[in-house]
């Protein structure tokens, strides 16, 4: 496809929906373990708005993150980030799921995409031993064909391998991919791979605004998703262009 060829000429083969910010609302649970370690550590606890602005390249950047904002300052040694992760991940695992919402039509828009004969994977940057248990206690594990996280692979997004990872996965070449996200992490690491992509606007895109981003369209959820998939509606942009 060039960027020219409208997206009508795509039949798509597989759905990769990431996690945090686009299937759930997961900001809550992560706050209180963040702040629940950072009280363990000593420090102050961060607004749940700043740290949502750290979610998005894994558990161990928002750990490191929260150890570095300015009104925290802890060490970020190795051994201080390895003593405050395992701190972090004891108290995630407590929460996990407890107060993570769905957002509106993820149910209505999965259907949509299997009932259109699409493969479904989640690929996040939450370890998988969050992402398990978190789709588990949720209710959506049955959906996906393939789960890949932030461990999955030798490097995470915005790097393309899990993209890739998942489509090899879903025996389902790239151009054949639908990736939907709501970052940074998840547009570069879709152009990379050669995947089309699409965002969505209420999640949390590190705070920046997700008209910055190289996509292929804006979507207000997955069942939005869904009706682009079968009816791509908008042709792709330059690198730098608003979708
Ligand atoms: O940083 C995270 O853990 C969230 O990752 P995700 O947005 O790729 O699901």
């Amino acid at each position: 496809m060039t960027s020219e060829a409208p997206l009508a000429a795509i039949s798509f083969q597989a759905a990769l929906l990431d996690l945090d910010g686009t299937l759930l609302d997961t900001i809550p649970d992560l706050a209180a373990a963040a702040n629940a370690m950072l009280i363990e550590l000593g420090a102050v606890a961060l607004p749940e708005a700043d740290i949502a602005t750290y979610v998005g390249k894994g558990t161990e950047n928002l750990v490191r993150r929260c150890l570095s904002d300015a009104r925290v300052a802890l060490p970020i040694d190795e051994a201080s980030v390895a003593r405050a992760l395992a701190i972090f991940g004891r108290h995630y695992h407590a929460v996990n799921g407890r107060a993570a919402r769905l957002y509106p039509g993820v149910v209505e828009g999965l259907a949509a995409l299997r009932e259109q004969g699409l493969k479904l994977a989640v690929v996040t940057n939450k370890p998988t031993e969050f992402t398990l248990p978190l789709l588990a206690h949720m209710g959506l594990a049955h959906w996906f064909d393939a789960v890949v996280c932030g461990d999955t692979c030798e490097r995470k997004k915005p790097d393309p391998q899990p993209l890739l990872h998942a489509c090899a996965l879903l025996d389902c070449p790239p151009q054949r991919a639908l990736a939907v996200g709501d970052s940074v992490n998840d547009a570069l690491a879709a152009r990379a791979a050669g995947i089309t992509v699409l965002a969505v606007p209420y999640g949390y895109n590190e705070g920046r605004d997700i008209h910055e981003l190289d996509i292929d369209g804006i979507v207000f959820g997955i069942d939005d998703a869904a009706a682009w998939a079968a009816n791509p509606r908008r042709p792709r942009k330059r690198a730098g262009g608003h979708p």
